[in-house]
């Protein structure tokens, strides 16, 4: 695998003093960092979030998604846990980078949905990958995950790549009206189970 562990140092956030990792992929070139919290190399599944960067949503304020309130929401759901882990991944975009999602953005503007801006644009709904989470949860000695996510398609991902999901946390929250559309086609076209948004409660995988 060419993601290599690089340093670590403390992060004080307002939530919690993580520790942050940071791992380089050679192939790619690509920077990731990973926060922890607690002893989370016990062998016991770990509460986790695998996210993926959105720099608008994520450090500018956006309302066109639910990035930022979710990155929020992991981040102090791990805080009150005192033990978990947020991978943050840099696939803008879904994969497609920062200005292909700005140009997804203005198709959107035009009346796009996301999945069709993106097929317009001739890449695929989701280009993600999430092979690179292996090393960097090997790093830290994690065997498996109780998840915060939606989305049904990053669970079967990971358990694919030999990350067991022991348990799926819905993360619904950051709903507006800006985001309606973008959230409802999310549920529509790419599965997410958003059925009831702002409800927080624990569900099997
Ligand atoms: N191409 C494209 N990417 C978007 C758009 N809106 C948000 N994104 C990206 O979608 C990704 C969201 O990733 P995650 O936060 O991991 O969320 P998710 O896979 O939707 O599922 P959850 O775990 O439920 O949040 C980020 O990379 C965003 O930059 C859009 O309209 N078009
Ligand atoms: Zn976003």
């Amino acid at each position: 695998m060419s993601v290599v562990f690089v340093a670590a140092s403390k992060l004080p956030t307002p939530f919690a003093e993580f520790t942050m990792h940071g791992f380089l992929d050679e192939a790619t070139g690509k920077e990731h960092v990973v926060l922890s919290l607690g002893d989370v190399g016990d062998g016991q599944p770990v509460l986790g979030r695998v996210h993926s960067e959105c720099l608008t949503g994520d450090a500018l304020f956006s309302l066109r998604c639910d990035c930022g309130f979710q990155l929020e929401a992991a981040l102090r759901a791990i805080a009150d846990e005192g033990r978990g882990v947020l991978l943050y991944l840099r696939q803008e975009g879904r994969g497609i980078g920062l200005l292909n999602k700005i140009r997804a953005y203005e198709l959107q503007d035009g009346g796009a949905d996301t999945v069709e801006a993106n097929e317009r644009l001739g890449f695929p709904a989701d280009m993600r990958e999430y092979g690179i989470c292996l090393p960097m949860l090997a790093h830290l000695g994690i065997r498996e995950l109780k998840l915060m996510t939606n989305n049904p398609r990053k669970v079967k991902a990971l358990e694919g790549f030999g990350i067991p999901v022991t348990e799926r946390k819905p993360l619904k929250t950051g709903l507006n009206p800006h985001n309606r559309k973008y959230l409802a086609t999310k549920a529509g076209k790419l599965g997410h189970m958003l059925g009831s948004l702002h409800q927080d409660e624990v569900e099997q995988p």
